[in-house]
């Protein structure tokens, strides 16, 4: 009889007739008959994947499961003693973590509110987690909102956590065998898996922002530092890299946040951050939002890297800290360069940043400036600059700030005759060069006159190629990380390949190979096919006459289009006897 109500009501919202229930079951019951072409009479039990498909699901999902472990224990032991379960569901809606009474074990697998139970919408019918998946909002699927009269015993409330990018990456479900009639029975139920997710959500932006600054935020200052509701994860330029899903709905305006500069959403500049750690009082650490609302906020600095590793022969260095300790895993030559280079930062020294095409010149260049505390940055190209842009540029700043000349060694006469008078009447602006030259190289040869550089270069850093550094596995989980999204996986052999490869082009390189890996990848997986190949070894494929020919036989020019020192170019040069023509 109630079977029979039940397809009734079902025959009634497919006739468009309201029934009184949430438009979320109204529309899956729809999508079951009309999508999935299912029967409500049919009596289709729970579906549980294959043990071979449910390890892969799991080692999928294996981060989420450590990023919820904590919230799900949490949770279970708020309910103990109610008869809940609890299940993650990965975002295909495979449960591949579970939290039950051991002494229901059986009764809950025939329910299938257990592992590897498949809860997708098309499978399950109109169900929690598959309503949840389908709509990316909570939902509680009660009783005979189920489709299947299989599961209409049940009463289901699920969460979605999204990962820090804002894709649905897993779904916490809270399910009862048995409940009361009224489905408002489980609003409890509803405001604790929420809680839940969203504190799954905050541990995992957390735990993937460890070099970045994360900036958190509450409605309502004590919760603050204890309990916050949502929380960006910030790149060095103040540009949101991750962001909690209560994060996204609080700040954006309609779009995604992953990409947008903090102050073009909050009345704050990466330069404020500071003044939101947890030294100020709560009460004094406001935020302004764009809507013309307010919350509070708390910043947290990026943590110090681990140390570099244990290498006796050289002293060991301070740790750097702020966004200087983003750029290096352990690698000793730029543990060294790093603590130096954020010693610098504050004063007024000139810097000249070496190192081959894509090494992270400019990246540095930036990096210093941010930890310099300096407010306006001036970036000029030199190849192309004229004396008039660079004045205008740096009229434009008035403050105190930092004047980037990138590829120092390619600037015009005319700019180098002009660059002195131009530095001391805008001796507020702090100088850094970059060169794709060694700085040996720069001084003798006919590029820079001797006082110029020795106004450019007050200290010297020259940045290692990455063939040459120890952190190139941190590199590329951080690279993939940050410009594939937290899921992506490389297999053993890829990852071997990338760390076999010599990368000529540096950290620009190695960035461009997983942003293709990533995009020719099927699943989350990235495994050899998936690489883009690696240029042949330069000594094969060098036809260095040729590039010599074409740059008018300027080293300089033919070193950077090969990504090679200008040494490494003289070397081949003698080696092959090459002359440049009369
Ligand atoms: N430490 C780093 N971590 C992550 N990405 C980096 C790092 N350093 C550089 N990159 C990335 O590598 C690319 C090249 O960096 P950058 O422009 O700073 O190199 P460069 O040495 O100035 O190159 P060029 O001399 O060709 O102008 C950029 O996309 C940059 O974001």
């Amino acid at each position: 009889m109630v079977e029979h109500d039940h397809v009734e009501e079902i025959a009634q919202v497919l006739d468009g007739q309201a029934t009184g229930r949430d438009s979320y079951v109204d529309a899956s019951w729809r999508r079951c008959v009309e999508v999935y072409g299912m029967d409500p009479t049919s009596r289709v039990p729970a579906h549980i994947v294959t043990d071979s498909e449910f390890r892969t699901h799991r080692e999928q999902a294996d981060w989420m499961i450590g990023a919820a472990r904590s919230s799900l224990q949490r949770l279970f032991r708020q309910v103990a003693g109610q008869n809940y379960v609890l299940l993650l569901t990965d975002a295909k809606g495979v449960c591949v973590d579970f939290f039950g009474d051991d002494r229901l074990v059986d009764e809950l697998r025939g329910a299938g509110l257990y592992l590897g139970s498949n809860w997708s919408e098309d499978l399950a019918g109109t169900c929690g987690v598959g309503a949840c998946i389908y709509t990316g909002e909570p939902v509680t699927v009660h009783q005979d909102d189920h489709f299947g009269s299989a599961h209409t015993g049940l009463s289901c409330t699920s969460a979605p956590i999204y990962d820090s990018l804002g894709q649905l990456a897993a779904v916490l479900d809270i399910s009862l065998l048995r409940s009361p009639s009224p489905k408002s029975s489980q609003n409890l139920a509803m405001s604790l898996v929420t809680s839940a997710a969203r504190r799954v959500e905050m541990a995992n932006l957390m735990a993937a922002s460890r070099r970045e600054w994360v900036l958190r935020f509450s409605t309502s200052p004590e919760f603050l530092d204890v309990d916050p509701e949502a929380a960006v994860s910030l790149d060095g330029s103040g540009r949101v890299i991750g962001a909690t899903h209560a994060a996204t709905r609080m700040l954006s305006r309609g779009k995604g946040l992953i990409g947008e500069h903090i102050d073009s959403l909050l009345g704050l500049s990466v330069d404020d951050l500071p003044d939101l750690m947890r030294d100020r009082p709560t009460e004094e650490r406001v935020v302004s939002l764009s809507d013309g609302g307010a919350v509070f906020g708390h910043a947290i600095a990026p943590q110090r890297p681990r140390r570099a590793q244990k290498d006796r022969s050289t002293p060991e260095k301070r740790a750097v800290g702020g966004v200087l300790a983003t750029l290096a895993g352990s690698d000793p030559t730029m543990a060294r360069l790093l603590a130096q280079a954020e010693r610098l930062a504050p004063t007024h020294v000139p810097l000249l940043i070496c190192g081959e095409s894509g090494s992270g010149k400019t990246k540095l260049a930036r990096a210093i400036h941010m930890a310099s505390r300096r407010r306006g940055f001036v970036a000029l190209d030199c190849a192309g600059a004229m004396p008039e842009q660079i004045e205008a540029a740096l009229s434009a700043q008035p403050e105190p700030g930092t004047l980037l000349l990138r590829g120092v060694e390619d600037l015009r006469p005319e700019i180098v005759r002009a660059l002195p008078a131009l530095l001391d009447a805008h001796a507020h602006m702090r100088p850094i060069a970059t060169s794709g030259h060694a700085p040996g190289a720069l001084l003798s040869g006919e590029t820079l006159p001797a006082a110029l550089y020795h106004r450019l270069a007050g200290s010297v850093l020259e940045l290692p190629p990455l063939r040459e550094r120890q952190d190139l596995g941190w590199l590329i989980e951080r690279l993939l990380g940050r410009r594939c999204g937290g899921e992506m996986r490389l297999t053993p052999s890829a990852r071997s390949e990338l760390m076999a490869r010599d990368w000529p082009g540096n950290l620009r390189e190695l960035g461009n190979v997983l942003d293709v890996a990533c995009a020719l990848a099927e699943s989350t997986v990235i495994d050899l096919p998936d690489l883009p190949a690696a240029p042949r070894p330069r000594e094969e494929t060098l036809d260095l006459e040729a590039v010599l020919d074409a740059c008018n036989w300027n080293m300089a020019r033919t070193a950077r289009r090969l990504g090679v020192n200008r040494s490494t170019i003289l070397r081949r040069i003698r080696k092959e006897g090459l002359q440049a023509p009369q």
